[in-house]
């Protein structure tokens, strides 16, 4: 099997809840605290296989069995529900594996570029695809926030939350954000089970970025006129264990097509354009 072929535990059913290890990644409560609300419940904490009551002659009798309930961050009284018809089902229906294909680089780099040449020759090849892309999804789902660091960070999860669920739709998510703080891409790795986060740096240098500057953004950001513009005044931390990179040959940049079939062949390899 190849080093990025995806094991087949990951076709079985996700559970529900994050691991306690993701959890710590990503900064979220795993669900620590289970109580059983309905019908007034349990003291927190106590499993559904702990409920049974005292009967009169004092030994014990099942009761029948309460939903546990959770609480998972502000979320109070939440209980998971599943569906009979899984990722796998709805991956046998589409002939190939949900994943998130995850594109980070610095503006003008060429990540659109690349999400829409991938998207594209995935399309004409028979894959459904759905492309999130940073400065679209600032337009709706991410209008209230800003480009300081911490607005960056909930609007990396946020597309990390969305993309999961397509991938779990069983399409082939590509994501396409600056997403320029490893944590928080590393955040939205930890949501997909392993292999199904495949992150593409695009390795381009600044100069090359700022020539590019198809927004004008760029000459904005150095006359001073936008602050905290990425590779200016704003950090970008490249990505150290990348599944692709794009960068330069030989001081040319590669074809938007040549870029996506690159990410093509990787995901014909290892096997996500079958079910
Ligand atoms: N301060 C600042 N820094 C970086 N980028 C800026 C900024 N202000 C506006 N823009 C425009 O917003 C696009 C990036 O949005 P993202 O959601 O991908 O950014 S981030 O991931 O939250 O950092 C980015 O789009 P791309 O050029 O496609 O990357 C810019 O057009
Ligand atoms: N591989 C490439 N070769 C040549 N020009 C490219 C390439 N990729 C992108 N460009 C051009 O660079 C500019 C920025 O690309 P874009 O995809 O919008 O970058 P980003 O989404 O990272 O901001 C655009 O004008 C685009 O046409």
């Amino acid at each position: 099997m190849p080093s990025h072929a995806i094991p087949s535990p990951l076709l079985r059913a996700r559970p529900p809840a994050p691991s306690a290890a993701a959890a710590a990644a990503t900064g979220r409560r795993a669900p620590s605290r289970v109580v059983a609300a309905l019908g007034g419940g349990g003291p927190a904490g106590r499993g559904m296989e702990q409920q049974q009551q005292l009967a009169g002659d004092g030994s014990r009798s099942p009761v029948k069995e309460k939903p546990l309930v959770s609480t998972i961050g502000k979320s109070t009284n939440i209980l998971w529900h599943n569906c009979p018809i899984g990722q796998s089902e709805r991956q046998n229906l589409l002939g190939q594996k949900g994943c998130v294909i995850w594109i980070t680089g610095l503006s003008g780099s060429g990540k659109s570029t690349l999400a829409c040449a991938l998207s594209r020759e995935l399309h004409c090849s028979g894959h459904l695809t759905y492309v999130l892309d940073g400065d679209n999804l600032r337009h709706g789902l991410n209008r209230d926030l800003s480009f300081k660091a911490e607005d960056r960070a909930e609007n990396i999860r946020r597309v990390g939350e969305v993309a999961k669920l397509f991938a779990d739709a069983g399409i082939i998510c590509i994501a396409s954000l600056i997403s320029p703080y490893r944590r928080d891409r590393d955040a939205c790795r930890v949501l997909l089970p392993e292999s199904r986060f495949i992150e593409v740096f695009m390795d381009l240098p600044l100069e090359i970025c700022e020539a590019r500057d198809p927004k004008g953004l760029y000459k904005l950001a150095r006359s001073g006129k936008i602050k905290g513009f990425t590779g200016i005044d704003d950090p970008y931390e490249s990505p150290v264990n990348s599944e692709i990179v794009i960068k330069m040959v030989d001081g040319e940049c590669p074809s938007p097509k040549a870029m996506a079939q690159h990410v093509l062949c990787y995901l014909e390899e290892n096997g996500y354009l079958q079910a």
